[in-house]
């Protein structure tokens, strides 16, 4: 049997393959006065079983891009540029037979043409996008002896309804700040769990099928599998008692309870991606100090990987792995959460930093950063974040600032960073 040699991968952190890897994303609402740029231009990348944070202030758009990664951006926001690619050989597998008109075939050589004619490009999913046909979101990049698809990638900004759906359903699965407003009030929370189990195991159902039907069908299997699923995870995110528990209504659980049972129901279909926008933020902090924890441990029984978002930054250092500063729509440094944390090297993080208490070295002062997050409708500087910046020089209202390697892992795009003879 020939098989080839693992093909080498530029630009992978860790040298592991990355299970998300988001490239040059883009996402805007026309407004009547111009165009949002919510999410200028993303990239980011999560391993398997890693938690990955999003921080930054309120409006620099952490929910848009969570939104874009799902493709459920409000119409008429739309996202407009990049890929979103979910690697997984299972997943590409299962996709290539299910939306056979869908796949492409890319080769080594037709990705080197790309990068030679793009140098800004530096993924392999980003370049493999660019050669995509209309309709086209199953990219395979290798196949095996008998031509089945053994590595690529499924792109979700790409995908179509019914394929988002499936992902949404198994693969990828979200947790919201308001857990009231995400669940089903006509629905008893075990009901809503073994639904999400069910549909999981039979993703080609209906989704939207009125209450009275999904209590039939669920409540026909009230002793069969999904049931009994839906009471392990309720236990499993220690709700007490939980099989009477599961009985209750969500407006009959307390704020912390229903957001244990939110997590319980976004990992009842063991998704490979969780993507939780601010899951804690309006629980007490003892709660939320629990709920963290609980996260954790289930990303290690499930081996899911997080992108865990928030304005807290104490929560990042606490439970993240990695961590992606986000400010106005970009990203604006990236970095192991312990690194970032000892050794800030974005103006804007250190200013996050300075400005946040529990973070901060409690003997310091808390200084808040000087002005205002900008109108994120036609942006007219370079770098966004050069008018409150207190090291911003002409030039940085006017050149993009690329990535520059501040540290081992570590990246800031800021043009008064990086190697000296590089640095403004
Ligand atoms: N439906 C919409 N129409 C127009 N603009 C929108 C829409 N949704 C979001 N925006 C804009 O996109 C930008 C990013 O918003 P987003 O909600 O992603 O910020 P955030 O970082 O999640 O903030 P927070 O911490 O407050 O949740 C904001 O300027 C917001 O006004
Ligand atoms: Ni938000």
């Amino acid at each position: 049997m020939a098989t080839e040699p693992p093909v080498e991968r530029p630009n992978r952190a860790g040298g592991r393959d990355p299970l998300l890897e988001v490239g040059g994303l883009q996402t805007q609402f026309p407004v009547e006065r111009g165009t949002v740029e919510a999410v200028a231009t993303a990239d980011l990348s999560i391993e398997p079983g890693e938690i990955v944070g999003l921080v930054g202030e309120s409006g620099s758009g952490k929910s848009v891009l969570a939104q874009s990664l799902m493709g459920m951006v409000e119409a008429p926001g739309e996202v407009v540029g990049g890929v979103v690619a979910l690697r997984d050989s299972d997943l590409v597998r299962e996709f290539a037979a299910a939306f056979p008109d869908a796949v492409t075939d890319v080769s080594e050589e037709d990705l080197a043409l790309v990068r030679a004619d793009e140098p800004a490009i530096t993924s392999d999913a980003e370049a493999a996008a660019t050669l995509a046909g209309p309709g086209e979101f199953v990219f395979v990049e290798s196949r095996d002896a008998d031509g089945d698809p053994e590595a690529g990638f499924v792109d979700v900004r790409r995908a179509p309804e019914a394929a988002l759906q499936r992902l949404r359903g198994g693969r990828i699965s979200m947790v919201f700040q308001d857990p009231m407003n995400s669940m089903n009030p006509t629905l008893t929370v075990g009901e809503q769990i073994a639904e999400t189990v069910r549909l999981h195991q039979d993703v080609g159902e209906s989704v939207s099928l009125p209450a009275e039907l999904k209590r039939k069908i669920v409540g026909a299997a009230k002793n069969g599998e999904a049931w009994r699923r839906a009471i392990e995870m309720l236990e499993a995110v220690e709700i007490p008692e939980a099989e009477a528990r599961a009985d209750d209504f969500p407006h009959e659980f307390s704020g912390g309870m229903r957001q244990r049972a939110m997590i319980a129901m976004a990992l009842s279909c063991e998704p490979d991606l969780l993507i939780a926008d601010e899951p804690t933020t309006a629980l007490d902090v003892t709660i939320q100090a629990q709920i963290l924890d609980e996260l954790t441990a289930l990303k290690d029984a499930f081996d899911t990987s997080i992108l865990l978002i928030t304005h807290d930054l104490a929560v990042v250092a606490e439970t993240c792995d990695r961590v992606n500063v986000m400010y106005a729509g970009e990203i604006v440094e990236r970095a192991p959460a312990d690194e970032l944390f000892a050794n800030p090297q974005h103006p804007y993080t250190q200013g996050l930093i300075a400005s946040t208490p529990r973070v901060s070295n409690p003997d310091d002062e808390i200084e808040p950063i000087q002005g205002n997050v900008p109108d994120l409708i036609d942006v007219p500087y370079a770098c966004h974040f050069a008018p409150r910046c207190p090291e911003s020089e002409r030039e940085c209202f006017e050149r993009e600032p690329d990535f520059r390697e501040v540290g081992e892992s570590h990246e800031a795009a800021c043009l008064r960073r990086g190697p000296p003879g590089d640095r403004l």
